[in-house]
């Protein structure tokens, strides 16, 4: 089977966009800028932006165990509406994938009902409990992508260091989300000015940072690959920045939420700005952008966390943490920062693409010859408001609500197969 993607631009090592061809068989990419093959179906990309499909290594699917949140197929339906083609699913599924017994039955829900690339994530603890560590090798021989508890932090030091010693025997990647639990203190957003404005309780910035400080010399000691969960406070970017710089394996991500936002953007007491880590403080928003721009951060991650209309109906106490991210990641970014000249082009796509992919050694996040028709077309010049109605996810948790933006996907597809039209909507 043989496609033809006419008329379309990709970028090029400078950041220009050049008119180009792509052709596909069965499922990969053939020829880059080539003629017409005989017999080939032809898709015109009527001039739009082709990059490689993103990758996101932190997301959450919720099935099994909170289909009323989103399912594999409703979360899959918003990747792919996102321009994103591999998925990294998140643990924080009812049961957790702590045995290959429960993995095996994720992988079958994803076999069923994923539009996408779903990769999986392996708990660290069983129950992401914290206590009994889980069978690391059993678990990557049923596919785990690599192993995290996201949810929690791991509360005890000696757990992590042996599930690194462990994870690093497989050469395997240790994520983290890094939260120390005795320093939460019921908090609903970030410790600063604004919570204490609207007579909310904070999380300080410690509650991130002292764990990250731990992990590193952790994974030092063990020699262990560690990647750092959705880091938003500067002195966690300080703790990844000196563990780079003393040799240790970290690499870490940042969500578009602690990049476009901080806490005094928060308006009022409402669960749509309701995330963990929170929304933090301008100068820790600052430090994000410079850990990115310099490569302390290595990629960005949406987290799209998705919760019910009911949950977040009534004020952040009481609320779940987390919004959507993957039908507003895209467009937020370009307009906010390639539009305004702060970002490259290039260095959003690769940030969104083949960085994730180098970290967890996927081969994916490529436009190259060889690899998978991983693709997403673009429309940089369509301007829209987000409308969360319009969402394919079942979340409508987004703080995004009527921004406007540019840089919406019209046309994605896994191995050359079409996973979202906007002509078809
Ligand atoms: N980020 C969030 O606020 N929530 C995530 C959990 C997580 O990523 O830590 C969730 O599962 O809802
Ligand atoms: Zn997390």
């Amino acid at each position: 089977m043989t496609k033809y993607i006419q008329n379309v631009k990709l970028l090029n090592g400078q950041s220009e966009l050049v008119e180009s061809t792509i052709t596909i068989v069965d499922g990969r990419i053939t020829e880059i800028g080539g003629e017409q093959p005989a017999g080939a179906e032809i898709i015109d990309g009527k001039g739009n932006f082709l990059a490689p499909g993103f990758v996101d290594v932190h997301v959450h699917l919720r099935e099994p165990g909170f289909e009323h949140k989103e399912t594999i197929a409703t979360g899959t339906a918003s990747a792919a509406k996102g321009g994103f083609t591999t998925i990294c699913a998140m643990p924080n599924t009812k049961p957790v994938p702590d045995s290959v017994e429960n993995l095996e039955l994720i992988n079958s829900l994803i076999e069923q009902s994923a539009k996408v690339r779903v990769l999986p994530y392996g708990s660290l603890t069983v129950a992401q409990s914290g206590d009994e560590r889980t069978d690391l090798e059993a678990l990557k021989a049923s596919g785990a992508v690599a192993f995290s508890d996201d949810g929690v932090g791991v509360q005890l030091a000696a757990t992590m260091y042996e599930q690194m010693q462990a994870a690093a025997k497989l050469d395997m990647v240790v994520v983290a989300h890094c939260e120390d639990n005795s320093l939460i203190y019921d908090g609903v957003m970030h410790e600063g000015k604004r919570n204490k404005e609207l007579g909310l309780l904070g999380i300080p910035s410690i509650c991130e940072s002292v764990q990250i400080a731990r992990d590193v010399l952790l994974a030092e000691a063990a020699g262990a690959r560690y990647h750092v969960c959705h880091v938003s406070t500067k002195e966690s970017v300080r703790a990844v920045r000196d563990a780079k710089a003393a040799g240790i394996r970290v690499t870490a991500e940042v969500c578009p939420h602690h990049l476009l936002l901080e806490e005094m953007d928060i308006p009022s007491d409402d669960a749509n700005w309701k995330m963990n880590p929170p929304l933090r403080a301008i100068d820790d928003k600052d430090s994000l952008h410079a850990a990115l721009l310099d490569g302390t951060i290595d990629c960005i991650a949406t987290d799209h966390a998705p919760h019910t209309v009911e949950e977040k109906c009534c004020g952040m106490v009481g609320a779940p943490f987390g919004i959507v991210g993957f039908e507003t990641a895209f467009p937020l970014l370009y307009t906010q920062f390639v539009e305004t000249k702060k970002w490259t082009l290039k260095q959003l796509v690769d940030w969104m693409t083949v960085k994730p992919a180098q970290i967890f050694d996927l081969p994916y996040g490529t436009l190259e010859v060889g690899a998978a028709a991983d693709l997403v077309l673009i429309d940089l010049n369509q301007e829209q408001s987000i409308n969360p109605d319009e969402f394919a996810s079942k979340g409508r948790n987004t703080p995004f609500t009527g921004w406007k933006a540019k840089g919406w996907p019209v046309l994605t597809m896994v191995e050359g197969n079409i996973v979202y039209n906007e002509e078809a909507k």
